[in-house]
């Protein structure tokens, strides 16, 4: 399945089927296992901080409990102001996260998702997200066709598993995960 979702979204970006490029962006599988207490007070409280994904497609299995929370990205042109909307919990249905790769291999095309969990006072929560990632030795830069198209390449080359270093090496903020790889140039 996620072989089919990727290969929708790069060809849509002008990559072919037959590019050896897909087999590297889908080359791990990572698992974070979350477990969220019953907590009081879940305001005072963190389940998982703001951040996104960094690998390139992320898949989390749905339960009835609920607590993930996406960011709409402000953008003024279509009247869209920055909020924080709950994922309705739906059990038994996929979430897919779009993740950093994806933002950069497309140039800033696909917006990967910044999400946040909280705890609720009811009910402890388990989460299991399955996170896929390149190959450690896979060179990520946006692809040259579109930085010809728009004239300007918003991300630098890098190696991931410096990308990956970085995000666990560092605590999440948002998607400052991403200035890692900005280009200077880049606003
Ligand atoms: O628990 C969730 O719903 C998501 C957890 C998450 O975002 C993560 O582990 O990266
Ligand atoms: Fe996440």
């Amino acid at each position: 399945m996620v072989r089919k979702l990727l290969e929708v979204l790069l060809v849509n970006l002008g990559m072919k089927l037959a590019d050896p490029k897909i087999d590297a962006l889908i080359d791990k599988k990572m698992v974070n296992m979350n477990f969220y207490p019953t907590c009081p007070n879940p305001d005072l409280t963190v389940g998982v901080g703001r951040h996104s994904d960094m690998g390139t497609i992320t898949v989390l299995l749905q339960d009835g409990i609920g607590g993930l929370y996406v960011k709409i990205e402000e953008d003024m042109r279509f009247g869209k102001k920055g909020e924080w909307v709950e994922i309705p919990p739906t059990p038994g249905a996929l979430v897919i996260n779009v993740g950093d790769m994806l933002q950069v291999l497309s140039n800033k095309r696909y917006k990967s998702a910044e999400h946040r969990v909280r705890t609720t006072n009811t009910t402890s929560r388990v989460s299991i997200p399955i996170f896929t990632i390149p190959k450690l030795t896979e060179k990520i830069a946006p692809l040259p066709h579109l930085v010809e198209k728009d004239g300007i390449a918003h991300y630098r080359e890098f190696m991931f598993a410096d990308y990956m270093k970085n995000f666990f090496g560092n605590a999440h903020e948002g998607k400052k995960s991403l200035d890692f790889a900005k280009n200077v140039d880049s606003s």
